[in-house]
């Protein structure tokens, strides 16, 4: 194992982070009762890679905390947004995508999967109208389907803003042709794009409309229950992930090494140093994440540090090593410690 490039930001409070601050720290909590009628549970998306799950649990949830990129099967780990509405809490549940295992990680993530699916109340199968259904989708619903424990299922025809009007009245014949098909049941069928915000209301009422009567479940100023230290490593491999060659996701991994409150800094002026690693199977691999002198790896810290100071609304100071673990993916022992 080695470690290599350290990045160091300017810590100095810009204008923008002091105003940050000073409105940080107003927050109250509001605590209510649940009302008759009120109903709660959980919710997952499933779909093939990039069918936009992740991008739709941020637009309904309205706060950063899946990753997104344009690259396939980058969301790992269970990632929980909370929906607080006057008739309902809605907790959605991020998944990594299923595949044919061909590491312990593989087998584990499939495990993980199973297990969100068998969870939770009500599976939003994202099916995007840009790309034909086929044998990918229609396993994924088979595995769905033999679940001994089978959630309501609802169809999401995704990203309706990259095709014509035709084009997703003929997507949603042929969601509705699945019903027979493959012997499930359809609660809804709802055409959505997250991405100029269409129906993503209609797609919570539907969940909404599906969950058990119950209470509230989580405190409702919470918006995830991730920690903090977990959702700070998403923001770093979403940041490295960027623009690098189609080989390197599934080697990326994060993890938050320390985190701490810089000390002496006045009380109404704090700042957060966060030492973080970047871990990678290979040099060559550890070489890209670098870049050259260091430039890809600095706008690497750039970018999660800014992320990071919206999400603890405090000023960041953001070093992060590139470690090399060979086999990392094969490894028990690294798995354990990657939190996997
Ligand atoms: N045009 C358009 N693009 C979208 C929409 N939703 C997602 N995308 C894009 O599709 C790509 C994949 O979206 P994600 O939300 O990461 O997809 P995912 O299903 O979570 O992907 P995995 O994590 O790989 O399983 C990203 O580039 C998104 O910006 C949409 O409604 N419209």
């Amino acid at each position: 194992m080695n470690a290599s490039s350290d990045i160091h930001d300017d810590p100095d409070l810009d204008p923008d982070e002091a105003a940050l601050v000073a409105s940080a720290g107003g927050a109250a909590a509001i605590s209510w009762e649940a009302p008759e009628g009120f109903r709660s549970g959980f919710a997952c998306f499933v779909g093939r890679p990039n069918a936009g799950k992740s991008t739709l649990t941020n637009a309904i949830v309205g706060e950063k905390i899946a990753i997104t990129s344009s690259k396939p099967q980058t969301t790992r780990r269970i990632i929980r947004g909370i929906v607080n509405r006057p008739d309902a809490q809605l907790v959605l549940v991020d998944t990594p995508g299923l595949h044919r295992p061909r590491t312990l990680l593989g087998e584990r993530l499939n495990d993980l999967v199973y297990e969100t699916w068998s969870s939770v109340d009500v599976i939003g199968v994202c099916l995007p109208c840009n790309q034909r259904i086929g044998p990918g989708d229609e396993f994924l619903l088979k595995e769905i389907s033999e679940l001994p424990r089978r959630p309501k299922l609802v169809a999401l025809a995704t990203k309706t803003d990259l095709v014509s009007r035709e084009r997703i009245g003929q997507h949603l014949m042929k969601i509705a042709s699945m019903e027979e098909q493959l012997g499930l049941h359809w609660e809804a069928i709802v055409p959505v794009s997250a991405l100029t915000d269409d129906q993503v209301d209609i797609v919570v009422d539907e969940l909404v409309s599906l969950l058990p009567a119950g209470p509230v479940l989580f405190p409702d100023d919470e918006v995830t229950d991730e920690p903090v230290e977990t959702r700070i490593a998403e923001l770093i491999r979403e940041a490295a992930l960027e623009g690098v060659s189609d080989e390197l996701p599934h080697s990326i991994a994060v993890i938050i090494d320390e985190m701490r409150p810089r000390e002496g800094r006045p009380a109404d002026k704090p700042m957060m140093d966060v030492f973080a690693s970047i871990v990678v199977e290979r040099d060559s691999q550890k070489g890209i994440i670098i870049g050259h002198r260091g430039e890809r790896l600095k706008e690497v810290g750039r970018v999660a540090r800014l992320q990071a100071r919206d999400l603890l609304g405090m000023p960041v100071h953001l070093a992060i090593h590139v470690k090399v673990m060979p086999e990392w993916q094969r490894d028990a022992k690294y798995l354990n410690r990657l939190g996997f």
